[in-house]
């Protein structure tokens, strides 16, 4: 559970988050907001990439903002970025084993826990392949799959459904659902695709000009007609 106090982001005279409130509890919890709502800088925060000028904010009961970026990584924080950052002459294996060799052990060998994550995101079969050698969803999928290894509590998945057809959108979102069950983490996840974000996320918060513009379900908040006016631009719709 992240709880989100007075926080307050600025660069130089912008205010990128504005005095952001917010209890997030949900196993998956929607991140949407327009361009520059201040997303991505809410999920630099929460890695410790960027600081915060005012509030507080906790995960599971943790005060997180003291912690340096490598104490959140130990404490299970795991982050997704909108371009992959998969090593391209590693195997898909060694792409997910050169995390877990930088997470605390977890008791688990780790020759297991790296089949383990794989055998979830569907990844066995191109376990040897090198990275440049597998395709956009199988990239995703290994994302995901590295942010998995080594006990994660907080995952911050940004955009990992770009360019994916539906079919494999599908398993994205069955494998996002399925997260909680698996690993016994929360996902914060970060999406410009609707559909996404309502297939998988049953608490979504809705950002603004760095502040809260929705918190609740994900079904009233996209029915929302402040919302819509302001991210969907179909006030009147309320079919989503
Ligand atoms: N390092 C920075 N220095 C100065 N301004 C920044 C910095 N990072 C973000 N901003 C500004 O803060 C505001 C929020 O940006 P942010 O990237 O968090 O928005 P976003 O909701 O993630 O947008 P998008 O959906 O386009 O990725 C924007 O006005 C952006 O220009």
């Amino acid at each position: 559970m992240i709880v989100i106090d007075k926080l307050c982001v600025q660069f130089g005279g912008l205010k990128a988050i504005d005095g952001l409130t917010a209890t997030l509890e949900a196993p998956v919890c929607g991140l949407i907001g327009p361009n520059g709502a201040g997303k991505t800088t809410l999920v630099n925060l929460l890695s410790g990439l960027v600081g915060a000028r005012a509030g507080q904010v906790a995960v599971d009961g943790l005060p997180w903002l003291p912690l340096s970026p490598r104490q959140r990584v130990v404490q299970g924080l795991r982050r997704s970025f909108q371009t992959e950052q998969v090593v391209e002459d590693l195997s898909v294996w060694a792409n997910v084993q050169a995390v877990l060799d930088q997470v605390p052990p977890t008791g688990v060998e780790a020759v297991d826990e790296v089949a383990d994550v794989l055998g979830y995101c569907g990844l066995a079969d191109v376990a040897t392949e090198p990275g440049q050698a597998i395709n956009l969803f199988q990239r995703r999928m290994l994302e995901l799959a590295k942010a998995l290894v080594g006990r994660p509590r907080l995952l911050l998945l940004d955009e990992p459904g770009a360019g994916l057809t539906e079919h494999e959108s599908g398993r994205l979102r069955e494998a996002l659902r399925g997260i909680q069950a698996f690993r016994g983490a929360q996902v914060l996840l970060i999406d410009h695709d609707v559909d996404l974000i309502a297939d998988t996320c049953s608490q979504t918060l809705v950002m603004d000009f760095g502040r809260r513009l929705a918190l609740g379900s994900t079904r009233e908040v996209l029915q929302d007609p402040e919302v819509r006016r302001a991210y969907l631009g179909t006030e009147g719709d309320t079919t989503c």
